[in-house]
């Protein structure tokens, strides 16, 4: 990080100065401002030409930039970090009540819970993304294709047992980071705030008023950021940061991404390092990289950075690999696409059947995108992926698990936590007093909106060419 040189494309001088200053001094690969939220997030900084070192990170408001100006004069104080790499807090106010809002998706408990949590997935504006002169459509679109696809993704978490791992494992996490906090030296209670099924983000931002926390660090258990994941949570969080006077004050630090930690790269590194033994002829193995894929129009017209990232990502851990001296061949492809758009590529099951028809023997799956076995790691590649990669002259198959509780990992999740700390940055934040956010609680109008987008989607059902295009893509 110290030998990277950042560019701020559209800030000024004094700003550049200022932030590169406050990442060198705490050591954090994000920087910690929250994010735009009308979501056309503009990328504006490129490192080096290499991957490896490419370190993107988005233009924050004036006033963000301002926050983190002053934050790095003055809350440098109160938590020390060791500039060294030691992580451990070396000072802290008694006063201080730390809390860590971890974030992740959320996943249905029974099979019940499917659709009803396929709709809220679905009613995000961030995951479907309408022009804005068609939003009205986003609820009762959502209530349809839920219904169209909840009897597919019903039959899929049946086959894991009949509901998501995700909440297990996501507090497994949470109760592991708290103890390598307290290793070192940090006591933080740490809050789980699921996006799309409970305990919703909202309600671990009850608890964190009841519990009166007085310094807040966000962290989103996605390594790599895209405006579907991270930058939804985010947005759904500065929407209430906005309106509830509690969060006027406190200092908060929000880590968009953090695919880049050496902790991170070389616990994969690990994972896949020791997977590779399990084959017959580990040298031969070819190491494909399956993450799970964003509608092209999110990377080139919205400007996320997810696929960047996601790169970068994957040349990390093979520069690691290499220097251990693992020198296998490599791909990545991208998984789960849903609906009639066209999706990031190449395609997970188009690619295993292309490498099967060029004699590819063994392959080694690893998911990239997420740190927890779930639906897709668990169905999709475990069954579906090595099914197809069987038929497709793939002979040896193998799966590199999930990062979950590893110690490593969790041990560095820790050490970004702490590193984040003193970022945290009180923001004034504007109650956002203009009509939009109104409308919601407008129930006559909400009523309208329903009934008129129920109509219409209603009408869509019989569009026959609407319905085969999702039809075709198995949505
Ligand atoms: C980095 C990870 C993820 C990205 C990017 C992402 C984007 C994205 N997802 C959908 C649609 C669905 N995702 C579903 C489940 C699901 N998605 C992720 C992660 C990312 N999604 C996870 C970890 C899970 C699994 C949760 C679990 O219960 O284990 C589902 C539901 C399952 C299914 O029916 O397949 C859908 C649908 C879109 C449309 C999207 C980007 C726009
Ligand atoms: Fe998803």
């Amino acid at each position: 990080m110290d030998s990277m040189q950042t560019k701020l494309l559209s800030s000024k001088p004094t700003n550049l100065h200022i932030c590169h200053q406050f990442t060198n001094l705490c050591r954090i690969k994000t920087c910690a401002f929250p994010v735009r939220d009308d979501r056309s997030f503009k990328l504006v900084s490129h490192q080096n030409d290499s991957p490896a070192s490419q370190n993107l990170i988005y233009l924050p408001q004036r006033r963000h930039r301002h926050a983190i100006a002053t934050n790095a004069h003055s809350s440098a104080h109160t938590y020390i970090v060791d500039k060294c790499g030691s992580d451990q807090v070396h000072s802290i106010t008694k006063q201080e009540r730390v809390g860590v809002l971890l974030l992740n998706l959320g996943g249905p408990d029974n099979l019940d819970d499917v659709q009803p949590f396929l709709y809220n997935l679905f009613a995000d504006p961030d995951i479907i993304r309408l022009p804005r002169l068609f939003k009205f459509l986003q609820k009762p679109l959502a209530k349809l294709i839920s219904v169209l696809r909840a009897s597919k993704s019903k039959e899929a978490y049946a086959s894991i047992g009949g509901g998501s791992p995700l909440l297990r494992i996501t507090n497994e996490q949470a109760e592991a980071l708290k103890k390598a906090l307290q290793e070192k030296q940090l006591h933080a209670d740490i809050y789980v705030g699921m996006r799309y099924w409970h305990p919703f983000t909202e309600e671990a931002i009850d608890q964190i008023k009841k519990d009166h926390i007085t310094k807040l660090v966000i962290l989103p258990l996605y390594p790599q950021f895209s405006i579907s994941t991270s930058g939804s949570s985010i947005r759904v969080l500065n929407d209430i940061f906005r309106e509830d006077g509690y969060f006027e004050g406190l200092p908060i630090s929000i880590i968009e991404s953090w695919y880049q930690r050496d902790g991170y790269i070389k616990s994969m590194a690990d994972l896949i390092q020791r997977e590779l033994l399990s084959f017959p002829n580990s040298d031969e193995v070819m190491i494909f990289f399956s993450a799970h894929g964003v509608p092209v129009s999110y990377v080139e017209e919205a400007g996320d950075p997810y696929k960047a990232q996601m790169e970068d990502c994957v040349s990390l851990i093979i520069h690691e690999l290499k220097s251990r001296g693992v020198k296998n061949s490599h791909v990545l492809a991208y998984q789960s696409r849903v609906g009639p758009v066209q999706w990031l590529k190449p395609y997970t099951d188009e690619l295993i059947v292309e490498l099967g028809q060029q004699g590819v023997k063994s392959l080694l799956a690893v998911p990239i995108s997420f740190v927890s076995e779930h639906i897709e790691t668990l169905e999709e590649i475990d069954m579906e992926y090595k099914e197809l990669a069987l038929e497709s002259g793939i002979e040896n198959w193998g799966r590199v698990p999930a990062l979950n509780c590893t110690s490593s990992f969790i041990s560095d999740l820790a050490s970004l936590v702490i590193e984040a700390l003193p970022t945290a940055t009180a923001v004034a934040r504007a109650r956002n007093n203009n009509g939009n956010d109104k409308d919601e609680s407008d129930i006559m109008q909400y009523v309208v909106k329903m009934l008129f987008g129920s109509v219409i989607a209603f009408f869509l059902l019989f569009f026959p060419r609407f319905l085969s295009l999702f039809r075709n893509s198995s949505l």
